[in-house]
């Protein structure tokens, strides 16, 4: 017969959905705690479907009333643009991302005046606009010209700004994105926050997104900028860095292979918001595994939410915000 100790027992602690609730209360999941990427496409009336990402669409300026009005009406707070070009130029420098037919720069107005209180971001990189598909500007031998690199992502963050995005969030890993783009901000410093990717990591679950995005370097990879994945190191130096030179918002991309990242930048740095992007491959990896019978939709992503939670994020980045929200609709995810 097996004596059980009344101090060695835990389920008394938990055999009740309240009680389970005040466990879990710090790492619940609201629409305050999601971010949702949107790829905007310079053809106006466009909807096209995103092959590796199903159930994600590059919409164009015009059908992004229709789209986004119901999710707001769930309680959508903040997206996240992305521009994606195809009949635009492409060019050494990125001309394109700033110019005045940019599909963000032409989204901007229209989103402040549908929803005066969405919270729009932008992503700040030149990937998607140079010809060469890299994030920065390149040296004649393709190396990176982090000089040039810096102050044309910090002309591109002040364009935003200037069309009225709250947040500005650079994604090219170039050395003083950060301090370049306070500088260049200029009056609007006060008014647009910089919302810093952080510790983007080499990855192959960006797979997917170069597709969505057309960003695809034309030759090389992106190993001299983005981490290695084995350095937690090197990430912890580029959050430090980030906050010496005023990021207002930190971030650790991708999510789920990277959450021992975000506890410990998050214990550092408890100061400061913390983002993670759950990125294109972590998205359809979940997506195609429900598809395929592997898992629950709700119940898998929903653990890997609280996964995140629990690691330190207080706002997840995610494709899967407008299912998350009709989840939020329906009751409780837990
Ligand atoms: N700056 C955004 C990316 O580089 C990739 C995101 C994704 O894979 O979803
Ligand atoms: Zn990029
Ligand atoms: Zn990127």
């Amino acid at each position: 017969m097996i004596k059980q100790e009344a101090r060695n027992i835990l389920q008394s602690g938990y055999f009740h959905p309240v009680l389970r609730k005040w466990h879990t209360s710090s790492t619940s999941i609201s629409a305050d705690n999601l971010m949702y990427p949107i790829f905007i496409t310079d053809a106006k009336d466009a909807v096209e479907p995103i092959k590796n990402m199903p159930g994600v669409y590059r919409y164009g300026v015009n059908q992004l009333k229709s789209i986004l009005s119901p999710l707001v009406k769930q309680g959508l707070k903040s997206v996240l643009l992305f521009g994606v070009i195809t009949d635009l130029e492409k060019d050494k420098t990125g001309s394109s991302a700033d110019s005045t037919a940019n599909p963000v720069v032409q989204a901007i107005p229209n989103l402040r005046k549908w929803f005066p209180d969405l919270v729009i971001a932008c992503d700040v990189c030149l990937c998607a606009y140079t010809d060469h598909g890299h994030c920065g500007i390149l040296y004649d031998d393709g190396s990176i010209n982090n000089m040039d690199s810096i102050r044309r992502i910090g002309e591109i963050a002040y364009s935003y700004g200037t069309a009225g995005a709250h947040i500005v969030a650079p994604s090219c890993m170039m050395d003083g994105m950060i301090a370049a783009i306070k500088s260049s901000l200029g009056y609007l410093v006060h008014s647009v926050s910089v919302l810093s990717y952080s510790a983007k990591f080499f990855s192959s679950f960006y797979g997917p997104f170069r597709e969505a995005a057309k960003s695809a370097p034309a030759f090389g990879d992106r190993k001299c900028y983005q981490l290695p994945g084995g350095s937690s190191g090197l990430a912890q130096r580029a959050a430090e860095r980030d906050v010496r030179e005023g990021a207002d918002m930190l971030m650790v991309k991708p999510g789920l292979a990277y959450l021992d990242i975000v506890k410990q930048i998050k214990s550092s740095h408890p100061e400061y918001p913390m983002f993670i992007y759950q990125v294109s491959g972590e998205y359809s990896m979940l997506y195609l595994a429900a598809e395929n019978g592997i898992m629950d939709l709700k119940a898998g992503v929903t653990e890997v939410l609280q996964s995140m939670r629990r690691a330190g994020a207080d706002v997840i980045i995610t494709y899967f915000t407008p299912k998350i929200l009709e989840w939020l609709a329906e009751g409780d995810l837990s």
